[in-house]
Order: structure tokens, then sequence, then C-alpha cells
């Protein structure tokens, strides 16, 4: 998707919002793990993750509004396999779907504008409509990457309550009188709210897992953010949330949050995955209601 003017709004925002009112929030994984490229019958090589990747977006598109290739499984295989990704999230913007490439990039703000430009530029040879960011050199150092972004049409998801349970330690851990999955949300809710005429949904969203305890973590779900705050949700399928419980574990954030499963579907193999995917969005329309 490239075009930053939607009904929804401008911008990321705008073209997200279009995305779940067509196709609800499922969120297509593209993780060619070794087992599964053993399962799908491709070599581990550049050629097979690009295969692999192909024919995941062929069967999302159409069925789904976005699709999160995991660039490590990809960059493992050094310039081939970044061409590979070229292709791929090439081939899913054509196809009319989202892309967010799974990077979790970050650094101080001025290596992080190499980074944003090469995921965000219009035209870049890795473009996405979204990149993941990794805010541990503070939220403040995101500052530009979030305005380049939003200028440019783009959004990025910041990790915020990440769904592995080795980082609720950390994530838990107070600065002044808030946790830092909290501060990091209010920050990125901030910004959103700094551009608040550019439509009803933000162009900045979070991470926020599906296996997260939100108490813990002093993660309010309750209460609705203006504009809408975007959650990038893994944690459901292999990890062990269920999509149909999206409603029950995001609150107020449901209607923004991205149902996103890699291994629970890409294990349908090939031939399956179309139909995978038909049925976990069918699950998540009737859980949606
Ligand atoms: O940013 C992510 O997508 C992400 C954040 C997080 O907190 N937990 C998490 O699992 N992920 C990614 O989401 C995907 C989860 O894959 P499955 O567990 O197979 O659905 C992987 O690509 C992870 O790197």
């Amino acid at each position: 998707m490239s075009d930053a003017t939607f009904g929804m709004g401008f911008g990321f925002g705008g073209v997200l919002g279009s995305a779940l009112e067509a196709f609800g929030p499922l969120c297509v994984g593209i993780d060619p793990h070794d087992f599964l490229l053993e399962e799908w019958g491709l070599p581990s090589s550049a050629a097979g993750v690009r295969e692999f990747g192909l024919r995941a977006v062929d069967a999302a598109a159409g069925r789904a509004g976005i699709v999160k290739p995991q660039v490590a499984f990809f960059e493992r295989f050094g310039s081939a396999g970044y061409a590979a990704l070229e292709e791929v999230l090439r081939a899913a913007r054509t196809a009319g779907l989202i892309t967010i490439a799974d990077a979790k990039r970050g650094d101080i703000d001025t290596s992080l504008a190499g980074y944003t430009e090469a995921w965000l530029t219009p035209g870049s040879p890795l473009e996405a409509d979204a990149v993941t960011i990794n805010p541990f050199q503070g939220v403040g150092s995101l500052e530009s990457a979030m305005e380049y972004a939003a200028d440019n049409g783009k959004g990025i998801f910041v990790l915020a309550a990440t769904s592995n349970p080795e980082a609720a330690g950390l994530q838990s851990a107070r600065v002044a009188s808030v946790t830092v999955s909290r501060a990091i949300i209010d920050g990125v809710s901030a910004f959103n709210a700094g551009r608040a005429g550019e439509g009803p949904i933000g162009s900045i969203g979070v991470v926020l897992g599906a296996t997260v305890d939100f108490t813990a973590l002093g993660v309010d779900v309750h209460t609705p953010h203006s504009p809408a705050l975007p959650v990038l949700a893994p944690g459901f399928g292999h990890q062990g949330a269920k999509a149909t419980d999206v409603r029950r574990l995001f609150g107020a954030l449901a209607p923004f949050t991205l149902v996103s499963e890699s291994r629970s579907l890409l294990q349908a193999g090939p031939r399956g995955l179309a139909t995978a995917i038909d049925a976990r969005a069918a699950e998540l329309r009737a859980a949606l209601g």
C-alpha cells in the first residue's frame, strides 16, 4: 500500500484504518524458520526464503490486510537474503497488503535516521509501510524517526510490552512513577496527539504482546487514546494466546489491535496456508462482531 490519504485520515493511520475495515485485524507473519522451509519442501537458502515469502504473500493477498516479514530470517543469508526480502516486500505492497518490516531497529537519533530511511523511504529498495523499533535508547531518541515516518505516510511500531517472558523484569521496572512499558506507550501516544489533525488513528503504534500480564506491567488497556493507538500484538497462536480473546485481552485498544500470527498459520504449509488464513480471519470477524 502506498497512497498516503484514505477516508479514515491521512498517512499510515488512515491506511491501517481502511485495511482493518476491509479485512479485519489479522496480520500474517512471514517467518521462514528452517523447520518451516523443510516442511514447505524448500531449501534453507536465499532462494528458499524468497520462494517461501512470495508464496505467503500470494496466500495472504485478498484474505488479510497486513503481512509482517521477520527480517532476521532473510538477513541470515546476507545480501542475497536482502534481495529476497526486497522482492517479498515489493510483491506484498503490489498485492495491496500493508507491510510491516519486523526489523526491530534502534539507535541514537542520527543513526536511527539511516534505518528509517532504509525501511520507510518511498521508493527505497526495502520500502515497507511500517517498521518495528526497539526503544532501549529512550523514547526521545525516536522523535525524528517518528516524524520522518509520519511525514512520509509511514508507520512505526515501538516495542513497549513484548510477548517473551524474559522481558517482564526489565519492562515492569519504574522510571519516575510509571513502568518502562507505560512510559513508552505514553511517549508514543503524546507524539500521535501532537499530530491529531491528521486523522482519528495515529501513525505510530506500540507492540504489546498478547501473552503479557498488562496489570503487572502497568499497561492500561481500558482507556482509549486520542488519536487511536495502533497496537501490533504478537503472542497469538504458537506463543499461546487465542486470537478470539483479542477483545478480552486488549479492551479499549482492541479495535486497533493487529492480531499477529506466524508459525501457527505457516505450519499449514504452502497448500493449506490460504485456508488457514481464511479460517482465522473468519474466527476474528465472529469474535469481534
Ligand atoms: O515485534 C514483533 O513482531 C514481536 C514482538 C514481540 O514482543 N514478540 C514477538 O514474538 N514478536 C515477533 O512476532 C513473531 C511471532 O511469531 P509466532 O510466535 O510464530 O507467531 C516473531 O517474528 C517475533 O519476532
